[in-house]
């Protein structure tokens, strides 16, 4: 997988280099490329934003240095992120499919926002996706970027050493995780539930299952809900 991300500040993304293992890019299996937007700008002052039409307060970027960067970069038939307070939710599912795409390439905003028209034309020549991390806003489209790289990635084949770890996940079956422990079996009077130290796999799966449901119902009902009705439309989630 190849990723680009278009940004004004490169720097905030070089603590992916560290998360990412330096091995995955080595072998191949990623090649990351971060691209500062001002490089496609040609006067004195570098200029990157401008005044918005129709008023109101702050800047919104131009587009013709996402315009020039894209030519240069060839995005055509890439996937294209743009990270945005109005995109759609990013979850575990849209992580998953993110992971299937040859090549992402992210376009993270500042001030404002990045002229519409850079998301319009993108469109004409690669997949568009607008993602939100969450709703809560921020300064920039930078830390949803690394949040949303972290997830997908993971997901690369061959990537985690351990896939099987992967399925037991929180969101991936649909539930939150259940509580984890290790040694000491007793800390500053604290105890490992028996049902671990038993020996007992499928009593330990149980409990587990028991305890990612009960987890979900108390802290995410509408993870619970939504499974339900699933079920009871007996919708079949796309392969
Ligand atoms: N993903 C995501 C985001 C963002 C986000 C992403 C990109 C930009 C580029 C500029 N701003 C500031 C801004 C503030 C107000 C209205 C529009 N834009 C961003 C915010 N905020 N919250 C999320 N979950």
């Amino acid at each position: 997988m190849r990723l680009d991300y278009l940004t004004i500040f490169p720097d905030y993304l070089a603590p992916l280099r560290l998360s990412l293992p330096g091995k995955a890019i080595e072998s191949g299996l990623l090649e990351m490329h971060v691209h500062d937007v001002r490089a496609w700008t040609h006067d004195k002052h570098r200029t990157v934003d401008d005044t918005p039409y129709g008023g109101g307060a702050g800047m919104v970027m131009k587009p013709e240095p996402f315009g020039e960067a894209f030519d240069e970069l060839a995005i055509d038939g890439a996937t294209v992120i743009v990270t945005t307070p109005s995109g759609e939710p990013f979850t575990q599912s849209l992580a998953r499919e993110l992971s299937t795409r040859d090549r992402l390439v992210f376009l993270l905003g500042r001030y404002e926002g990045i002229d519409q028209r850079v998301l319009d034309h993108a469109a004409t020549r690669a997949e568009v996706r607008e993602i939100s991390l969450g709703d809560y806003v921020l300064n920039g489209g930078e830390v949803a970027a690394m949040a949303i790289t972290e997830a997908v990635v993971r997901l690369l084949p061959g990537f985690m050493g351990n896939a099987e770890s992967l399925v037991e996940e929180s969101h991936e079956d649909g539930l939150l995780e259940y509580p984890v422990y290790t040694k000491p079996a007793s800390w500053r009077g604290l105890e490992v539930p028996k049902v671990l130290l038993s020996g007992d796999h499928k009593r330990i799966a149980e409990w587990r299952h028991e305890q990612a449901v009960e987890r979900t119902s108390v802290r995410r009902p509408d993870l619970l809900h939504a499974s339900q009705a699933a079920t009871e439309w007996e919708i079949v989630p796309a392969v």
